[in-house]
């Protein structure tokens, strides 16, 4: 679906190196790496909204229709739930079912501040399923939401990706648990500059936890 070949990206100095890699469809990756080592910058890359990436960096995002999921809802803080889902071309019927998929049923004529931290990240997240997308990019989504909210969204994501299975999903964290929970395959990211240090599948949390403390290790192979 899409063939990553990113030269690099700097900030004053290096964050990402090479990074030369596929997404297919039904692909469930979970994107793991150090605080700071330019996840985000990797997703944006993806997304096309780094405008100092080349465009063909990132082959066939012409034919890919991207939902993403950012750190902060940015909905529209005047519009209702249910507007802020029709401004991305939902009828009203889709943004009606959308927000009952997402658990918020009842809350279609809410602005996005009268709801919780959690209630609007699921708004948000019913705002990508908004424009069909053929891969949702999720960053960081359990991050600040108590450990019941976020086992909650957990659920909730996964749910979407098995009534969904032809999109593919990006979802970066910190927790090699969520990888096992929501991934088929991991890209751990990491070094200066930032290179995958690991893509491929991956299986349980044991093995997770087993193969990221291994590529901590000062000594870890570079793939
Ligand atoms: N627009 C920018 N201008 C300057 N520096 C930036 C910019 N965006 C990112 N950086 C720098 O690039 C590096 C990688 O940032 P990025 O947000 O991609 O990391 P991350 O892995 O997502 O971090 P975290 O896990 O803490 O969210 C950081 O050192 C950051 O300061």
């Amino acid at each position: 679906m899409l063939e990553l070949s990113i030269k690099g990206r700097s900030f004053g100095q290096p964050v990402l190196g090479e990074v030369f890699t596929s997404v297919e469809r039904g692909d469930r990756i979970c994107l793991l790496g150090p605080s700071g080592v330019g996840k985000t910058t990797l997703l944006n890359a993806i997304a096309g909204l780094d405008t100092s990436i080349p465009a063909d960096a990132v082959t066939g995002r012409d034919q890919v229709r991207v939902g993403y999921l950012f750190q902060e809802h940015r909905l529209l803080p005047w519009r209702s739930l249910l507007a802020n889902l029709k401004l991305v071309g939902a009828t009203e019927q889709d943004a009606t079912r959308l927000l009952s998929e997402v658990g918020l049923t009842g809350y279609e004529a809410y602005l996005p501040d009268q709801l919780s931290l959690g209630m609007a990240r699921r708004a948000a997240l019913a705002r990508c399923l908004a424009v069909k997308p053929d891969l949702l990019l999720l960053d960081e989504p359990f991050a600040s939401l108590d450990p019941v909210m976020a086992k909650d969204l957990k659920m909730l994501i996964s749910g979407l990706m098995d009534n969904y299975p032809d999109m593919a999903m990006i979802c970066v964290t910190h927790d090699s648990q969520d990888a096992s929970t929501l991934a088929n395959r991991l890209w751990y990211l990491d070094g200066k500059p930032a290179t995958l240090k690991w893509d491929d599948a991956i299986g349980d949390s044991f093995v997770v936890d087993g193969l990221l403390a291994k590529l901590r290790e000062p000594e870890a192979a570079v793939i």
